[in-house]
């Protein structure tokens, strides 16, 4: 209890902070619900954190409150930076509610067939390049996300690995991790943990990092979509989702206020994409790399269904079962932010008999709902056979934590889901896996817990 108000359990900030030493913020919160339980409270200095560790609690609040548990916190930091119109960051308001309206149009269920030719096109585009280069396989993987969300997106061709608008765009989505190093509102994966409090006032030098970011962010927005203005005026656009946008019936009066709508919208589907998609395309090679027979296994599923006479499509997914659960247990094993984004309440509420008041930060551990030991015996083990029945079938279970929750819950997917499944399948059809060797023939060793940290993001 704290001034009358009784709050969730949890730490208070100075036990917190004789306990943070650098690493997982994830992990740790995980480790510190085991004391305090899965709804878990700590008063940052700044404002309530709540972190959620159970799918119960999760669905409790972000599902079925949505009305109340939808919004983000303020920050100024990603303000001054010139990131206030992105989605990921809007609160739940209108300017919000028609960003995702129109990423919904794109990237629905409905919608992701209309995808799916161009996905395997950059698929095989990419597989070359690994075939050609294998030493520089993380870069070329790194390209396919950014060259499918490109050309869907904007209709935009990107050229190789120095492609201009992909360069903006990464410089771009770079600025975040500022963001996160002096706010900490945003769930980064390699970056303290106590960075995950929430703002603080930027002091001045900060202030001016913010501000220099300002430009940056700005041509992610301004400068693909100006592409797609010109082609569009040079009557040259291929179909893509700006264009779409564009000429729908509703942004006909192409007003300056739905134009501006657009652009950021566009913008920040490529911000959502890029490194998720990415960072579990390489925890899928990491698995690979580890577990042999995993991949053994695989790959004798897709040799008796293809006979090696081409490559795995979208309509072979149902015979791939075992292919199914690798994709689910790498989105399990290694979900691409352990701590989703964290959402904000609107109002004041109570749960389980506690108190959380209006603005609290609410964190799902993502990480600790994956880690869930009744629903996955032996968590820490990447273990593809626990999606599959006794007939080693898909044993059904659609449930991937990996997405977030609730009214926010990833808008992108069912695009990433193609994306990463079509990868695994392609990938594993073509090529084996393996430590990479030093000069001496000895294998290097990955450390499946450290890499976390140093392959992505
Ligand atoms: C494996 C890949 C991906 C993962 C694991 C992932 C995960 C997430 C998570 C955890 C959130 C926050 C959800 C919440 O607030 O509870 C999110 C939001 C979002 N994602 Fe993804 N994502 C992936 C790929 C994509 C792709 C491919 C796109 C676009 C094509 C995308 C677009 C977005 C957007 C726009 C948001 C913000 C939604 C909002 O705030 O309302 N993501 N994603």
């Amino acid at each position: 209890k704290s001034h009358g108000r009784n709050y969730p359990p949890g730490p208070t900030l100075k036990q917190f902070g004789n306990n943070a030493i650098p690493g997982k913020p994830w992990v740790q919160y995980t480790e510190l619900a085991k004391k305090y339980g899965p709804i878990m409270h700590f008063d940052s200095g700044g404002g309530h954190i709540v972190v959620l560790s159970t799918e119960q609690a999760a669905n409790d609040l972000f599902e079925k409150r949505s009305r109340l548990y939808s919004s983000r916190s303020q920050n100024p930091v990603l303000d001054l930076m010139g990131w206030d119109w992105a989605i990921t960051f809007l609160p739940y308001a209108d300017e919000w509610r028609a960003q995702r309206r129109m990423i919904h149009q794109g990237l629905r269920l409905e919608a992701i067939k209309q995808h799916q030719p161009l996905q395997l096109r950059k698929l095989q585009e990419i597989l070359q390049y690994v075939l050609d280069d294998p030493s520089n396989f993380a870069q070329s993987y790194r390209m396919l996300s950014a060259s499918i969300t490109m050309q869907a997106v904007y209709g935009y061709t990107v050229e190789g690995p120095d492609d201009r608008f992909v360069a903006i765009a990464e410089e771009a989505v770079k600025t975040l991790e500022t963001a996160v190093m002096y706010s900490g509102v945003l769930a980064s994966r390699s970056l303290h943990f106590l960075r995950y409090l929430p703002a603080w006032f930027p002091g001045a030098s900060s202030r001016r990092m913010a501000e220099d970011a300002a430009p940056v962010v700005r041509r992610m927005a301004d400068v693909p979509f100006a592409f797609v203005k010109d082609q569009i005026a040079q009557g040259k656009s291929s179909a893509c989702l700006a264009s779409d946008l564009l000429e729908s019936h509703r942004f006909r009066q192409g007003t300056e206020v739905e134009e501006a709508l657009i652009k950021h919208t566009t913008a920040a589907i490529y911000g959502g994409a890029a490194d998720t998609t990415t960072s579990s395309i390489l925890f899928f090679i990491l698995a690979m790399i580890l577990h042999p027979h995993a991949a053994k296994r695989a790959q004798a599923e897709i040799d008796s269904f293809l006979r090696g006479v081409r490559l795995p499509t979208f309509e072979d997914r149902p015979h791939l079962p075992y292919i199914e659960a690798i994709f689910r247990e790498v989105l399990r094993w290694r979900p691409a932010i352990p701590l989703g984004v964290p959402h904000a309440v609107i109002d004041d509420d109570v749960y389980e008999g506690y108190f959380i008041p209006k603005g609290t930060t609410l964190i799902g551990n993502i990480w600790a709902m994956t880690r869930d030991n009744n629903r996955y015996p032996d968590p820490e083990t990447f273990k593809p056979e626990r999606y599959l029945d006794t007939q080693g079938k898909f044993n059904g279970d659609t449930v991937i934590h990996a997405w977030g929750f609730g009214r926010r819950i990833c808008p992108g997917r069912y695009f990433a889901d193609a994306t990463v499944w079509a990868t695994i399948a392609c990938s594993l059809a073509v090529f084996d896996f393996a430590f990479a060797k030093d000069e001496n023939g000895q294998e290097i060793p990955v450390n499946a817990d450290d890499v976390t940290d140093t392959l992505v993001v």
